[in-house]
């Protein structure tokens, strides 16, 4: 991989797909190492848009009229940043040469879809996992409820993130809804579902982990410290890091991480979401990309989950040492309304430790994740308390 400035010829042209508040940093960390950033999302002025070179409004699960842009752009490399992008044509890309898919097509086409990434991670990896059926039906998924997996249990759409379409099942009273709600809230109107059973975790981890270029030319894997965090309605509200862990929870973690990833291959991120309970470890899923939990990274590592990625893709060295600990916590729109401003920002700016970033997005939804706060403290409690306290103090207002 070339570094040069943006726009010459040995400039590496990199197209994001994809360009939310995950996108628009790891833009950043691209440009500041020479790249030339392409932002590619479904709506315009999303929040990548504002700062790469180029923008591009497009459907990303056409595959035609990605393609169409890929030949346009000629970039190097092309990063998924979401996961509902036409796969298929991806691994095509990728086949003909056109682009190098980060960390691959087929890590994307895999985990894409909660069917591939579950049945590699627990049939052919054998790693410890939830028990889970998938059902096409209502009447197929109260079978499978029954039949194996019991209740309290998760559904959720095979196509589906941050918690969209999720729901927990407590009885048979329950099904229906769950079922219903599932087929609204899918990614694409697929029809079907995971039924999960429910793990009763002491806590949940995302432990990023990084496929990097070593010294020597060989792909070496590094894990940053583990992040902890608390998810409502499947979606997550507050992460920090380091997440306290027993030595053998631990090195299960690692160990897990390192077989999916090494598995995907590839160069970059990954987001590997853990349960742990005492010793024991569930793998849950694993983004092949920067992380929401690990926006934390901004504020307590040396490199945020975003440098970590543009390096490792660029082929650079990575450095995954944590600096101090830090939390952030979701700052939500809280209303429907194009334009929003925010009061408060300058209170929340005097918590001690603190900073907020605000990602741009031009449209609130009540649950639209609008920013975040961020916080360091001499432990995770003290950080935890103030980025809690930041983030309250922005409040979201009509523009
Ligand atoms: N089997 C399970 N047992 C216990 N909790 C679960 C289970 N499955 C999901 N959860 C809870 O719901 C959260 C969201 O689930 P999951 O990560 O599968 O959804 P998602 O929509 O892919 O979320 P995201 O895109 O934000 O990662 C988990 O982080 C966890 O808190
Ligand atoms: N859990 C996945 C995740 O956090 N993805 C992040 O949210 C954006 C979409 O936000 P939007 O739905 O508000 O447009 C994505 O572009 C990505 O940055
Ligand atoms: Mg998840």
């Amino acid at each position: 991989m070339k570094i040069g400035t943006p726009l010459s010829p040995s400039a590496t042209r990199v197209m994001l797909l994809g360009s939310g508040e995950l996108g628009k940093e790891v833009i950043i960390a691209l440009q500041r190492l020479g790249a030339e950033v392409i932002a590619v999302d479904r709506y315009p002025d999303a929040p990548g848009h504002q700062v790469a070179h180029r923008a591009h409004v497009i459907n990303m699960a056409d595959g035609q009229a990605l393609r169409a842009l890929v030949e346009q752009e000629k970039p190097h490399l092309v990063v998924p940043e979401i996961e509902a992008i036409a796969t298929d044509m991806l691994a095509e890309i990728e086949q003909a040469g056109l682009a190098e898919v980060i960390p691959t097509a087929r890590a994307a086409r895999l985990t894409m879809n909660r069917e591939g990434i579950r049945c590699l991670a627990a049939e052919e990896l054998e790693l410890p996992t939830s028990r889970y059926a998938f059902a096409d039906t209502q009447n197929e998924l109260q079978m499978w409820v029954d039949k194996a997996i019991g209740y309290p249990c998760i559904v959720k759409p095979v196509m589906s993130s941050s918690g969209k379409g999720q729901s927990t099942v407590n009885g048979p009273e329950d099904v229906e809804k769950a079922w219903n709600y599932a087929m609204s809230g899918g990614r694409v109107n697929r029809g079907r579902v995971i039924v999960e059973e429910m793990i009763e975790f002491d806590f949940e981890i995302t432990l990023l982990t990084v496929r990097a270029l070593g010294a020597n030319g060989e792909i070496e894997t590094h894990f940053c410290d583990p992040i902890g965090h608390i998810q409502v309605k499947g979606d997550y509200v507050e992460s920090w890091q380091p997440q306290a862990m027993s030595p053998e929870a631990l090195k299960k973690a690692q160990q897990v991480a390192k077989a999916v990833t090494d598995n995907l291959g590839g160069r970059g991120i990954f987001g590997v979401e853990l349960f742990v309970r005492g010793d024991r470890v569930w793998f849950s899923e694993v983004s092949p990309r920067p992380h929401d939990t690990g926006m934390v990274t901004m504020c307590s590592q040396r490199l945020s989950e975003f440098e970590l990625h543009a390096r490792a893709i660029l082929g650079l060295p990575v450095d995954v040492s944590l600096r101090e600990p830090g939390a952030s916590a979701v700052i939500y729109g809280g209303m429907d309304e194009k334009g929003i401003a925010f009061e408060g920002v300058a209170q929340a700016l005097m918590v001690p430790h603190s900073d907020i970033r605000l990602f741009g997005k031009p449209e609130s939804f009540v649950r639209r994740r609008m920013g975040v706060a961020l916080a360091n403290g001499a432990n995770v409690e003290e950080a935890r308390s103030r980025a809690k306290l930041a983030a309250s103090l922005v409040k979201p207002v009509r523009g």
